[in-house]
């Protein structure tokens, strides 16, 4: 954790989620008063539960987000969702370059940018996400790679209040393994250096195989300001045990 810097735990429920699952979207709102003082909470359904899911959270401290944006607003772009049509939903952040889209679709640190660029237009919080690969990892390139990619998709006019970075090595998204925590926090603290001055209190958020039983060791970590949960965020039990384990009793 930082200190002066308010933890967000956020939720990023990928390409799951039918009308079944909104009971669980409905327990996080309801739970999430309680957890207000101490922590922002935000989830990030697919596209189609959007509008529902800020309808459940209306009124409550939860907050609903996108798990992505084309870079223009509107347009001939089949099956794009804009930010501007997520703000429409009541959306207040939108992922921007979480590595399955890099991979998935291809995109570059320059489309990133665009695409967290557009969030700010629409007026929602962009979440930029940055990591490296297993074999960038082994061949010693983390730092370089990481570096690399805050340079190319950090939208102009980043500021702490418009935009978190999320640190969400490659290797460990889904696959229980995580980074030691020296090795986080060796990220984190390059990922603090390198947007302090441009950005001085930007909340750095960390991502991949966050679970309930770890989240208090990964959230003690300097300069970790929160986390960005993928499969633990489906069940609100889960969700909600690693938003108390991330929750800060003097958070601002
Ligand atoms: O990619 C992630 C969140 O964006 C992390 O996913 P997991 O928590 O399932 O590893």
């Amino acid at each position: 954790m930082t200190p002066g810097i308010r933890p967000l735990v956020a939720g990023n429920w990928k390409m799951n989620g039918l009308r079944a699952r909104l009971g669980e979207i409905k327990r996080v709102a309801d739970a999430s008063d309680a957890l207000a003082p101490n922590c922002d909470l935000l989830l990030c359904p697919p596209a189609t539960l959007t509008y529902v899911a800020t309808t459940l959270a209306q009124d409550t401290a939860l907050c609903i987000g996108g798990q992505d944006c084309h870079p223009e607003s509107s347009g001939a772009h089949t099956g794009d969702v804009s930010a501007a049509m997520l703000a429409d939903c009541f959306a207040t952040h939108v992922i921007a370059g979480h590595s399955e889209r890099r991979a998935d679709h291809g995109e570059s640190d320059d489309l990133v940018r665009q695409k967290a660029e557009a969030a700010h237009a629409a007026g929602l919080i962009a979440i930029v996400c940055v990591g490296e690969t297993r074999f960038e990892r082994e061949n010693g390139e983390t730092i370089a790679v990481v570096g690399r990619q805050l340079e190319g998709s950090l939208p102009v006019g980043a500021t702490a209040r418009n935009t978190v970075i999320a640190y969400e090595p490659v290797w460990a998204i889904g696959t229980g393994l995580t980074p030691s925590l020296e090795d986080i926090g060796e990220v984190h603290d390059f990922l603090r250096q390198r947007t302090e001055t441009l950005a001085p209190g930007m909340r750095l958020l960390y991502g991949g195989s966050v679970k309930p039983d770890n989240a208090g060791a990964i959230m003690g970590v300097a300069n970790v300001d929160g986390a960005l949960v993928g499969g633990a965020s489906l069940d609100a039990g889960g969700f909600l045990a690693i938003a108390e384990a991330t929750a800060q009793p003097d958070a601002p």
